[in-house]
């Protein structure tokens, strides 16, 4: 077993043992969010015929030559042509279409003129400009072609995919699926919040908020009721949640006290313990476990530590088995607001409030960064990551952020 590994080397590490669990189909107005599992080729081309993109006249450019305000061009109007028709019939020198904006240009013609630049004189119409052939024309396959591929398999569903997969005609879409993923959560002091709070315990809210972690991170999370400090009864759940889920993720019992027994149970329900504490602040004593190529990850009960490992190690390797290739937070050079005055001799993850202000990041710790202090993740969209051995942190100074959502910060 590993012991106070890089942060790095345990995302290498779980990784390696991290695989995408199959694919689904479904409607199309669930997929956003999703991830593509096929790659989609057009079957026909985008727009499927030569349309106008203007209300006017159809024409051929040539007859317009040398047309202008002072002496206009006359053609006969011999069809109206509205979107969702089909041209009646080619044109031919001498004549114009009524047309529509996204209506099929008729055979012949190879210019459209925007009405304003038109007047109507009984079935004919006047034209002030002259026109090139291909001005106001939009060709068949313009946006896409035949046979193009247009989306690839691990491509995040956007809207703009869901307008593409819908302009093909795709209503059911295969994606990769969603990874079912255990919230074991252990401790003598925990209640359900339907439970009521007795003296010395404190309500379960890791259960909670990991779950909502997993559901933000693309996973189908399965909460389980919390447990008691149990050697045994721990293997066993750990044995079940294994069994009936891709993932299984704890929180609490994983550091050196007389009840901290979720290293012991990850041995005796019979995985692998992989590597135990990275070297981070918080989180430190997270501990790992593998079994028939499924993972245990014991995570801190310190409510903010959990959260901030989860997002570090555990986000990453739901997006990977939800099919996501690129997995890692983006980094940013923040300017440091206010100060930070403890020292940190482990490498720390300093809670923090990234935004943009004239033309930089900058960066202000989020409040009270003690691992159990669950209040400041809710001002906190980055962790400054701080080596290990740096003094404190001064104003103006320069720092590496790591930001966790992007949507939070400008
Ligand atoms: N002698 C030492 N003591 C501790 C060390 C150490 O190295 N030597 N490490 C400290 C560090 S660092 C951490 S982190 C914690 C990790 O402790 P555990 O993972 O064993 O977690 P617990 O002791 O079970 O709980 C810690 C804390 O979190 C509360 N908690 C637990 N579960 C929940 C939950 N589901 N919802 C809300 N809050 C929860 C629990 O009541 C405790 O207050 O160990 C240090 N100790
Ligand atoms: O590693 Mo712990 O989360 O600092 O108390």
């Amino acid at each position: 077993m590993l012991k106070e590994i890089p942060l790095e080397q345990a995302l290498n590490i779980l990784l390696k043992y991290t695989k995408p669990v199959g694919f689904e189909e479904i409607n199309i107005i669930d997929t956003l969010g999703r991830v593509l599992y096929e790659n989609i080729v057009a079957d026909f081309p985008l727009p499927p015929f030569n349309r106008s993109p203007l209300d006017g006249y159809a024409v051929i450019a040539e007859d317009t030559v040398n047309a202008s305000k002072e002496k206009p061009c006359s053609l006969k109007v011999t069809q109206n042509i509205y979107a969702g028709d089909i041209p009646a019939k080619p044109l031919v020198h001498g004549e114009a279409a009524a047309i529509a904006t996204g209506a099929p240009l008729p055979d012949g013609t190879n210019a459209v003129i925007k009405i304003e630049a038109t007047q109507p004189l009984e079935d004919r119409v006047l034209i002030f400009s002259q026109l090139k052939p291909g001005d106001n024309f939009i060709y068949m396959g313009d946006d896409v072609l035949e046979g193009e591929k247009i989306l690839s398999e691990g491509m995040i569903i956007t809207p703009a995919v869901v307008g593409l997969l819908a302009s093909m005609g795709k209503k059911q879409v295969k994606v990769f699926k969603k990874p079912k993923v255990a919230v074991l959560t252990i401790g003598d002091e925990l209640v359900g919040i339907d439970e009521p709070r007795l003296p010395g315990k404190i309500y379960n809210s890791n259960v909670y908020a990991v779950s909502a972690q997993i559901t933000e991170a693309g996973g189908r999370a399965v909460p389980y009721k919390s447990t008691v400090d149990e050697m045994n009864h721990i293997a066993y759940l750990l044995s079940y949640c294994l069994k009936e889920n891709d993932l299984v993720i704890t929180t609490g019992g994983v550091s050196v006290g007389k009840r901290d027994h979720v290293k012991e149970a990850i041995r005796l329900s019979g995985a692998n313990t992989l590597f135990w504490k990275v070297n981070i602040k918080p989180g430190t004593p997270i501990v790992c476990g593998e079994k028939d190529g499924r993972l245990i990850i014991g995570l801190s009960g310190n409510p903010s530590a959990a959260m901030i490992t989860f997002y570090m190690l555990i986000r990453p390797i739901i997006q990977r088995i939800t099919g996501m290739q690129h997995v890692n937070s983006p980094n940013v050079t923040a300017i440091m607001d206010e100060s930070f005055n403890k020292k940190s001799s482990q490498r720390r993850m300093l809670r923090a409030n990234v935004y943009w202000k004239n033309g930089s990041y900058r960066a202000v710790p989020a409040g009270t960064q003690s691992p159990g202090a669950l209040k400041s993740m809710l001002l906190c969209n980055a962790l400054i990551d701080i080596p290990g051995g740096r003094g404190p942190l001064n104003v103006g100074e320069e720092v590496n952020a790591i930001l966790l959502s992007s949507n939070y910060v400008l």
